[in-house]
């Protein structure tokens, strides 16, 4: 046995990149193992993933957990949000599941938007206006591209209700990962029936939306896991409410999140509906909501502008003027679905070090830009924001943020925050407590505060500026040049 004082739960992140597990003392939030397996991901015009890759990804973890893993009493997941997964009538992938960061569907989200009332109608209905990130768009997009897929489709499911129902052998979601798909109510808490039947997705094919601190199931499938009979498993959620969760976050503080996406969010009792799409309605995963907004290029962005520059991702250097728009992958944040990255300002004595922290800059801009819109107006707009995600390991990440927020930054000690939402969730069902009350218990947003600096407005302003100037640009729709 393991010297945990508590019964051992374990929380899984299955990300874009990789899948971690960690498993927990749900008495002290201590962590006593952990494991990480990468995915692939494809690369050209779309973005998919293999789900076999996930489940083989989330065995090895959990492997590498060792014995910890079979003395853990309940499990959940928490994945990369809207990704459509389609199953044959064998639960086998009929093809790659199209990602969240996959923009093909920019044509078909314009469409839907348009044939079913407009943005202020779909903001009201189902909490955001649909972006190609939405699981509704992609199964437009595949409707139309790959009809034979379509129709050999017996079950849709999003990234964490795959896993979830490879454990249990039974479909099922939560209302937070429920609440990206474009095709769950917010208002009803139910999925929409007239979307569904706009898209042509029959209802029967998608999983049950399980109540906050509900059961999903047990351990069905032990033979390929370290489980003991019996392993309860939870809803899961997906990622963002499930850090959510794990940072035990209450309404008036605001996360940024920096990993392959670049996320920022607050918890609200309000219902959100923003009609210029811009702050996603999610719901969390306890019975409030999660204004959100995401964009496509972070972390992954910035690395690469640090790899083509031959220089190590912590090397800037402040000054020069220069801009720097990394929408490598499109951009939803601005929705520029479109883009591709853009520099502007660049001299004979612009150096390598200053190129690069202009890809940080511009990479922030676009989180920062949305900041006022996910918070409740009574929240304190001095209060530190936390700094969660891969990002936030970084100094550089970290200063960049101080610089354009003006504010000061907190960089939670816990490195798995959606990993340790979901291990909270798991000990939630154990012990009854709301799932945030355990993180809270388990002091997972504890670590330094970095105090605020002035904030550096003629960057923003610049910035902005660039963005303006170049919209046609930005926007102009591939071949049509
Ligand atoms: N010490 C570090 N400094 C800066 N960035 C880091 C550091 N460690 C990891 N990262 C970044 O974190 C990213 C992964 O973050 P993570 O939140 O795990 O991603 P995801 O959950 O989206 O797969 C990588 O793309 C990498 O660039
Ligand atoms: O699309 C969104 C949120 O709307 C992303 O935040 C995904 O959920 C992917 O998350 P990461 O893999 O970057 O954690």
């Amino acid at each position: 046995m393991s010297a945990a004082e508590g019964p051992l739960v374990v929380g899984v992140d299955t990300s874009t990149q990789s899948t971690k597990a960690l498993v927990v003392d749900a008495s002290t939030g201590q962590v006593v193992a952990s494991g990480q397996a990468p995915h692939t991901v494809s690369t050209g015009a779309g973005r998919e993933s293999d789900p076999r890759q996930w489940w083989d990804a989330l065995r090895e973890a959990l492997h590498q957990c060792g014995e910890a893993a079979h003395e853990a009493a309940a499990v959940s997941i928490g994945g990369q949000q809207h990704g459509l997964v389609t199953l044959d009538a064998h639960g086998d992938p009929v093809r790659p599941a199209l990602l969240w960061n996959d923009v093909r569907s920019a044509p078909q989200a314009r469409r839907l938007v348009e044939e079913l009332g407009g943005p202020k109608a779909w903001a009201e209905r189902t909490g955001s206006v649909p972006g190609p990130s939405f699981t509704v768009t992609k199964w437009a997009w595949l409707a139309e591209h790959e009809p034979d897929a379509v129709r050999a489709t017996a079950a849709v499911r999003l990234p964490h209700d795959y896993l979830t129902e490879h454990l249990t052998g039974e479909g099922t979601t939560d209302r937070g990962d429920a609440s990206g798909t474009g095709w769950w109510a917010s208002g009803t808490e139910r999925y929409d029936e007239e979307v569904l039947a706009h898209v042509g997705l029959d209802p029967a094919l998608l999983p049950r939306i399980a109540q906050p601190g509900e059961v999903a199931g047990t351990v069905h499938a032990r033979d390929e896991l370290p489980f003991s009979k019996g392993t309860l498993v939870a809803a899961g959620t997906g990622d963002n409410a499930a850090a959510a969760l794990g940072l035990g976050l209450r309404p008036g503080t605001a996360v940024l999140s920096l990993g392959t996406s670049g996320t920022v969010y607050a918890v609200s009792t309000r219902r959100p509906a923003d009609p210029t799409g811009t702050v996603a309605g999610f719901a969390d995963a306890r019975g409030d909501w999660l204004p959100l907004a995401c964009t496509l290029n972070c972390t992954l962005a910035v690395d690469r502008v640090a790899a083509l520059l031959g220089l190590d991702r912590e090397a800037v250097e402040p000054g020069a003027g220069v801009t720097l728009l990394p929408y490598l992958d499109g951009e939803r944040t601005p929705n520029l679905p479109h883009a591709s990255g853009l520099l502007h300002g660049l001299r004979h004595d612009t150096t390598g070090g200053q190129l690069l922290q202009a890809a940080y800059d511009g990479a922030v801009h676009s989180l920062l830009g949305a900041l006022d819109l996910v918070l409740d107006p009574d929240a304190d707009r001095s209060a530190p924001l936390l700094l969660i995600g891969g990002g936030a390991r970084g100094t550089a990440w970290q200063q960049t943020v101080r610089r354009l927020s003006g504010r000061p930054v907190q960089v939670p000690e816990a490195k798995e925050l959606v990993a340790l939402g979901a291990a909270a969730q798991a000990a939630g069902l154990l012990t009854g407590e709301d799932p945030a009350a355990v993180a809270r218990r388990w002091g997972t947003a504890h670590g330094p505060v970095l105090d605020a600096v002035d904030r550096d407005e003629e960057t923003l302003a610049r910035i902005a500026g660039v963005l303006s100037d170049a919209a046609p640009l930005l926007e102009r729709e591939p071949n049509k040049d």
